[in-house]
């Protein structure tokens, strides 16, 4: 008997690229969540029930097991560390962790850097020999070095256009993001036939790098 998986989805800009690789895959789920306030969404039809998350709680659900599998961009993966198996790399949402700032910066005394990602960033000044001040912030980051309170930023970029329309530049990228398919280790070996055939399917149609 197929058993119904528990898909952690992020909400936003990740959710409706998911749902066009899934139904590129055959796979008739909703492309659009937004519409409704409703966050859990039953799809007996595919075999599955999506929980509707923010992105960085993905890696949560997914750890302790209430979501057998998730989708989460590498960003959130690695700055949250979670016991999670990696499946697949679904070369969709692809942008790049960047440290900015401004044109004219200078290596100062007293440096200070902000970000939605203190652990990535800690841990690159770290290797880098860079004695910085990380701040975190939820969002809008780069208004950050544009009004003081941080000399630099470590955040995503995508087109550059954020970056361009407020005068910032990138110095550095520490990695390349794309969205991956995590899954629960135990959800992993119990519902192994479901999650193994969602991959064979996804597998078939992940974009190739541009
Ligand atoms: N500009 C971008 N282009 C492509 N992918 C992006 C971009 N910004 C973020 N992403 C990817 O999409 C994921 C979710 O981003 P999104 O902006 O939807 O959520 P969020 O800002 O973290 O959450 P929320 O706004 O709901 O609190 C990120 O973790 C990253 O992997
Ligand atoms: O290079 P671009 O195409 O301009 O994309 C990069 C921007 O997108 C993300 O912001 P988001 O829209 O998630 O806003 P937030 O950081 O305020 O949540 C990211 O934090 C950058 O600001």
């Amino acid at each position: 008997m197929t058993q119904i998986l528990k898909v952690a989805m992020p909400k936003g800009r990740i959710y409706k690229k998911a749902a066009e690789l899934f139904r590129k895959a055959g796979i008739e789920v909703p492309l659009d969540v937004d519409d409704s306030r409703k966050l859990i969404v039953h799809l007996p039809e595919v075999g599955m029930e999506f929980i509707l998350a923010k992105p960085v709680d993905v890696p949560i659900y997914v750890e302790h097991g209430v979501a057998d599998i998730g989708i989460v961009g590498k960003d959130v993966l690695i700055e949250e560390n979670r016991a999670v198996y990696e499946l697949l790399d679904l070369g969709i949402a692809r942008c790049r962790m960047s440290v900015i700032g401004l044109p004219d910066w200078k290596p100062g005394i007293q440096q200070r850097v902000a970000t939605k990602y203190p652990n990535v960033a800690s841990q690159y000044f770290r290797e880098q020999g860079q004695q910085v001040e990380v701040i975190k912030l939820n969002g809008s980051i780069e208004l950050a070095p544009m009004i003081g309170l941080a000399d630099r930023i470590v955040d995503m970029v995508e087109t550059g256009e954020t970056l361009r329309e407020n005068g910032l530049v990138e110095m550095e990228t520490l990695f390349g993001i794309t969205s991956r398919l995590i899954a629960n280790r135990v959800s992993y070996r119990m519902k192994n036939e479901e999650i193994q055939q969602l991959c064979d399917q996804l597998q078939r149609v992940i974009p190739e790098p541009t």
